[in-house]
């Protein structure tokens, strides 16, 4: 079989090739045969779009967008779109293959894509960011569609991007159809629950986990990286079930307390301060943000960026359990320390899997044509995300892997398995 020579240590990590040591590694575990093997490793479908813009100044910007299908065969691809200045194909990649693992581990049916724009949302106004969400809209028509390929937010997009997502392709099809994008605002049939949702399955995937590892989550204490839609709902749903969030972190820098942050507080704060925790006083600021990945805490929830914990600082990190509400946080290299330290890790394909999952009733709501209440949605999601992690522990007691290596093994076993029913692609 054509499997991917680990590459050498670079400056650098690589998203992708993160991605493809665990598939690679889980496919060994499954035995998994080697024209199912070539089907599965590379996406369907990579489009590079050139979107220019009129600025408010009257200049023309040209931005360069992404969109990758990784697969189909669950169902339409569904993924979020990133507006960040570090976008590139090859994080778009990894980001769209990880959506076909998580919707398949949360047993979702749906296949796995991955959207981004490489621009500064933070340097650029509503006029502009609507315009370029259109142009990209518009060069992506017939990619998108409630059948086919379904977006949502990811870093740097909200409601407001899905809002004018969903009317751009609803003018080009000539009827409104909100089912072509999820996380939408909810008078435009987004679903309750959507925008708490990726922090909540953190906090359920934390407990189901911290309960394997007898740690009493009144006594636990907690560093969040990240306070932005995952983020600061994770921290604020894990506090409100005990656990003390003694440190928090976004762009502006690093916050600690030892006697915990009152997340509501921080919330406030951010919301009435443009999006950022700068200048925050419920903690001291850390010298060097990274040094929350360090702090000596139970539980770690990196819910920023991929690549976070890497060789380089792995042998610091000094929490039990890392439930990782970002996509990639950990890079390959680190999962052998972390794994010798013992360090118990919620992946990324199961911790953050409760934003799609939500997503997913949004769908279906809007083909329904019916809203569910709050309590019913946040019902079936914790029940979803409670079974998907104890299917992930129970495989990976069977075949003696790590939870990551494990909820690879369940999500390609799944979509191997389908695959192979289907036949013909
Ligand atoms: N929004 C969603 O429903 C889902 C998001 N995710 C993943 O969760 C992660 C975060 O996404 P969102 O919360 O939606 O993004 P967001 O744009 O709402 O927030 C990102 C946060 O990370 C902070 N940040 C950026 N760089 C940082 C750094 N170097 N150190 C510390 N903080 C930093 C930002 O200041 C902000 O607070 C991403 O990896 C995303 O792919 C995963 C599943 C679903
Ligand atoms: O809600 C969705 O459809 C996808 C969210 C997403 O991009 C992710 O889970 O990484």
């Amino acid at each position: 079989m054509a499997y991917i020579e680990p590459a050498p240590i670079k400056d650098k990590e690589n998203p992708f090739e993160s991605m493809m040591s665990r598939f690679d590694t889980a496919a060994q575990h499954l035995g998994l045969d080697e024209s199912v093997y070539n089907v599965l490793k590379a996406p369907v479908k990579q489009v590079i779009v050139n979107l220019p813009v009129t600025m408010d100044d009257g200049t023309i910007k040209v931005f360069e967008g992404y969109r990758v299908i990784h697969s189909s065969i669950l169902g339409p691809s569904k993924g979020g779109i990133r507006y960040d200045m570090q976008v590139n194909l090859d994080e778009v990649k990894a980001l769209a293959a990880w959506m076909t693992w998580k919707c398949a581990v949360v047993d979702i049916p749906y296949g796995g894509a991955k959207g981004g724009i490489r621009c500064n949302p933070r340097q650029m106004s509503t006029g502009e960011i609507e315009r370029l969400t259109r142009a990209y809209t518009k060069q992506l028509l017939e990619i998108f569609g409630p059948d086919r390929d379904i977006p949502a937010p990811d870093m740097g997009t909200g409601p407001q991007e899905m809002a004018w997502l969903m009317d751009e392709f609803s003018r080009s099809v000539g009827q409104t159809t909100n089912a072509v994008v999820t996380g939408k605002p909810l008078v435009l049939g987004g679903s309750l629950g959507r925008t708490e949702a990726t922090g909540r399955g953190v906090m359920v995937s934390a407990l189901a986990a911290m309960e394997k590892l007898k740690i009493n989550p009144y006594q636990a204490t907690c560093a969040v990286q990240g306070f932005g839609n995952v983020g600061s709902f994770a921290a604020l749903l894990l506090e409100e079930r005990g656990v003390k969030i003694v440190s928090i972190s976004d762009l502006s820098g690093a916050y600690y307390n030892e006697n915990g942050i009152d997340i509501n507080a921080a919330i406030q704060y951010r919301n009435n301060n443009r999006g950022s925790l700068e200048g925050f006083g419920g903690g001291e600021r850390l010298g060097n943000a990274d040094e929350l990945l360090e702090l000596d805490v139970d539980v770690l929830v990196p819910a920023a960026l991929e690549d976070v914990i890497t060789i380089r600082n792995v042998e610091n990190v000094k929490a039990k359990l890392i439930v990782e509400g970002a996509n990639g946080p950990t890079s390959f290299r680190a999962d052998n320390v972390i794994n010798d330290k013992g360090i118990m890790v919620v992946p990324d394909i199961l911790a953050n899997a409760g934003g799609v999952t939500v997503s997913y009733f949004e769908w279906v709501q809007n083909r329904l044509g019916y809203k569910w209440t709050a309590e019913r949605v946040n019902r079936r999601s914790d029940r979803i995300m409670k079974d998907a992690f104890d299917r992930v522990y129970k495989t990976s007691l069977e075949f003696k892997v790590p939870m990551r290596i494990a909820a690879y093994i369940v999500a390609i076993d799944k979509v191997a398995k389908t695959y192979k029913f289907r036949g013909g692609f």
